[in-house]
């Protein structure tokens, strides 16, 4: 009796596909079994109290940990960072209030006719029986006149930021208050956030101080609609990396963010009450010379209920070219990008979110 060996064809790779720079085809190959790297399995807390400290030694010690984390992870989540937490919670409110108006209300502030893409906005997604909401947007941006720490700007500077096209509703002032309120508290914390950066990079901690006196920044109220968790495309928000230098997200207690593992793995960032999640853009990897990770993340809202968010992004003064850091850089490592001007790539990046918007795809552009 003869026996025939069967030959196991090895399993076709799996992957992951995300959003970055514009392009939709990138992709991270799952790995399993023996495949698998280390990688990390969960997002970690650093308490950043001491980035604050008037001690030079303890200002360095926690740039330190924060670059561990920002070199292997890319996001952790934030304690004591210093914003009230009744500011947090009023936010949200507002953020509710906003979001449960009637659509044609909210169509005040249609994004597509500010200039610069400031306003509000509405996603769907198909389903077998027509379309469904997946998220509603409300997006405003760094306005000079809005900056406790008023800059000095040329005209053409001034142009530049692109708030200055920011649309609130005309009948509620105390929302455009709030926000503006908000968004101070948190340029204050991301100046602070860049120093520590910076420090943990090996440079002077006052080294970007220069370069972020109009900082782009930009806001978004997310609201992610309930959604059926049998649904085929379950994204509230695709897979994709953020293109600015870092992101200070707020997120309420519902849950729904997942970060992409080296092994091609979704972590949840469980919300923790009384911490932000800040993770590395593409920027801040980009001037680091690869040495902080910008990593890949989605949303997906499968809880049944309303989810909502407040991602703050925020980076360089728009009419800068902002090159690799000297200290990410040595003889046997030079730099491996050109100097990258904010304007001209945001610029791009609107230009190519019309073009999508048109095609119907969602690009994550904040
Ligand atoms: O809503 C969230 O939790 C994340 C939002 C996000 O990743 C983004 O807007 O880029
Ligand atoms: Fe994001």
């Amino acid at each position: 009796m003869s026996t025939t060996a069967t030959v196991v064809a090895p399993p076709e790779p799996q992957y992951e596909y995300y959003f970055r720079d514009g392009t939709t085809d990138n992709k991270r190959e799952i790995l399993t079994g023996d495949k698998a790297v280390p990688t990390f399995e969960e997002v970690p807390v650093v308490d950043i109290e001491n980035i604050f400290s008037n001690d030079f030694d303890e200002r360095l010690q926690a740039a330190k940990e924060v670059a561990e984390v920002c070199k292997t992870v890319g996001f952790m989540y934030i304690k004591n960072h210093g914003v009230s937490q009744d500011l947090i919670d009023e936010v949200f409110d507002m953020s509710r209030k906003y979001h449960a108006q009637p659509l044609e209300v909210k169509k005040e502030q249609d994004v597509y006719q500010s200039p610069t893409l400031r306003g509000y906005e509405i996603h769907y997604t198909k389903t077998p029986t027509g379309e469904a909401v997946k998220k509603g947007s409300f997006l405003y941006s760094y306005d000079p006149d809005n900056d406790p720490q008023v800059p000095k700007l040329t005209p053409e500077q001034r142009e530049l930021c692109i708030g200055i096209h920011n649309q609130w509703p005309e009948k509620w002032p105390e929302f455009r208050a709030t926000m503006l309120k908000y968004q101070a508290e948190l340029l204050k914390l991301s100046r602070a956030l860049l120093r520590t950066f910076a420090l943990g990079l090996g440079a002077d901690e006052n080294y970007f101080d220069p370069i972020v006196t109009a900082p782009f920044v930009s806001i978004i109220l997310q609201h992610y609609a309930p959604r059926d968790p049998q649904a085929e495309d379950l994204d509230g928000l695709g897979a994709h990396s953020d293109f600015e230098t870092f992101t200070i997200l707020n997120q309420d207690m519902i849950g729904g963010l997942e970060i992409l593992n080296k092994n091609g793995i979704y972590i949840p960032a469980k919300p923790i009450r009384g911490t932000f999640v800040v993770n590395v853009g593409d920027f801040l990897q980009r001037i680091s010379n690869d040495q902080f990770v910008s990593t890949v993340h989605r949303v997906r809202n499968s809880s049944g209920v309303n989810r909502y968010s407040i991602p703050f992004f925020f980076s360089f003064n728009m009419d800068v070219a902002v090159p690799v850091m000297p200290a990410c850089t040595s003889e046997d490592n030079p730099a491996k990008y050109e100097p990258r001007n904010l304007h001209e790539y945001t610029a791009e990046r609107r230009r190519l979110k019309m073009e999508t918007h048109k095609k119907g795809i969602h690009d994550a552009l904040g």
